[in-house]
């Protein structure tokens, strides 16, 4: 279960540097992002630590059912096998043997949809770590919660990114932070911002019944946890919210005026056959849509003024009926970029691409360290 992790000195440009040591405290570790992200942590170790001298240790590993911890590091594959079941104060036990993990730089990974585990983000960085989140929910709470957290991460001068909480690893957030750096206004953004609405709808317009669409999209690992985020929109709010305040619209979600994609009252366990009493009727809407040249998008827009969330018929040949299934695509038009907006797309959902992103996010986070050393 261990590495070998003795100091490490590595050879670069015929000189020994120290490698810089940064430990990862990996949270929804077995979740399909963590476990991903473990795998791309392990296949990328040696070259961080030949190519960049980043020395990224896994030092700590939990989920819902049992966490792995050791100071020399774990080896990220291993912890399938080797995780011991954790008690239900473990998470609050564990949170603060990290913070006293002396001297070496920790950074905590949140691969989870956890409450809870936002609720740790405060004290974390107030405590000096660092943190990665493919976690949306600490940053869609209220302004001031967010605003919060970004001044504590400033004034210990820790890393806190969250790239991939919104159009997965799509550069969203890194370049709209830039545009506000240099003075640069945003007007409004607006786009289709959720990767499992995307699938769905393109399948759906594909024949696919919605029921089996949802399937597919939750099989593929686009949904969240609990799908019925994605169908009411819950899921995309917080990713308006998040992009907006990124933006720097001071945004609250009372200011979304948000339309449910698919409004059903669903308290089975046994979600998609519940699902099938919406396909006669979604059928029907597709088909108007179709003879009409058009076809259905879910659109995400916000501006100073607030946001909404709602099912449009957009001309079939226009720039978000066209997409790929899972595509995202966002415009930000700005003062000097307006007659003709900025605009990115890639896949906005997806287990592999998604861990990339929060792979990147732990390198740049990595990065923002060293320049301070
Ligand atoms: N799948 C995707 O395309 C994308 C996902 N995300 C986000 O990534 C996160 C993880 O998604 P998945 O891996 O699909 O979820 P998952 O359900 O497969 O995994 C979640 C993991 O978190 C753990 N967990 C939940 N609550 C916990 C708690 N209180 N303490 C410790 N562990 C806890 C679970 O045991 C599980 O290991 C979500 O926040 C999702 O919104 C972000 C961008 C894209
Ligand atoms: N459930 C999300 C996945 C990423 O956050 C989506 O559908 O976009």
């Amino acid at each position: 279960m261990l590495a070998d992790y003795s100091p490490v000195r590595i050879q670069a440009r015929n000189s020994v540097v120290d490698a810089h040591r940064v430990d990862l405290v990996l949270i929804g570790a077995r979740g399909k992002v963590g476990s991903a992200f473990r795998r791309q942590l392990g296949n990328r170790q040696p070259a961080l630590l030949s190519e960049a001298n980043l020395d990224l240790r896994l030092l700590a590993g939990f989920d819902r059912r049992g966490f792995a911890f050791d100071t020399h590091g774990i080896v990220p594959e291993s912890i399938d096998e080797h995780m011991p079941e954790r008690g239900a104060d473990d998470v609050e036990r564990l949170m603060s043997h990290v913070g006293r993990h002396g001297g070496v730089r920790t950074l905590v990974v949140d691969c989870t949809a956890s409450d809870e585990i936002a609720d740790f983000y405060p004290r974390l960085l107030m405590g000096g770590m660092g943190i990665v989140a493919a976690n949306k929910r600490a940053n869609a709470r209220s302004l001031s919660s967010y605003r919060d957290l970004q001044h504590a991460a400033r004034e210990r001068g820790v890393p806190y990114r969250y790239e991939t909480t919104v159009g997965s690893a799509i550069p969203l957030l890194g370049p709209l932070r830039d545009l506000r750096l240099r003075g640069e206004r945003v007007i409004s953004v607006q786009g289709v911002l959720s990767g499992s609405l995307s699938y769905i709808l393109h399948r759906m317009h594909e024949g696919c019944l919605f029921s089996a669409a949802v399937a597919e999209a939750r099989a593929l690992g686009y949904t969240e946890p609990d799908p019925m985020e994605d169908l009411r929109a819950i899921d995309l709010s917080r990713k308006l919210l998040v992009l907006a305040r990124e933006a720097g619209f001071a945004m609250e979600l009372e200011d979304l005026v948000i339309e449910p994609f698919a409004d059903l009252d669903i308290a089975s366990d046994d979600l998609i056959p519940a699902l099938q009493v919406a396909d006669a009727g979604w059928k029907a809407r597709i088909a108007s849509a179709l003879e009409q040249g058009e076809r259905w998008v879910v659109l995400a827009e916000a501006s100073r003024e607030g946001g909404r969330i709602n099912l449009r018929r957009v001309p079939a040949h226009s720039s978000f009926a066209q997409l790929e299934p899972g595509q995202n695509l966002i415009s930000i038009r700005t003062e000097l970029q307006d007659r003709m907006p900025l605009c990115v797309s890639g896949p906005g959902a997806g287990v592999e691409i998604t861990a990339a992103g929060v792979l990147s996010d732990v390198v740049a986070a990595a990065a923002h360290w060293t320049r301070q050393d």
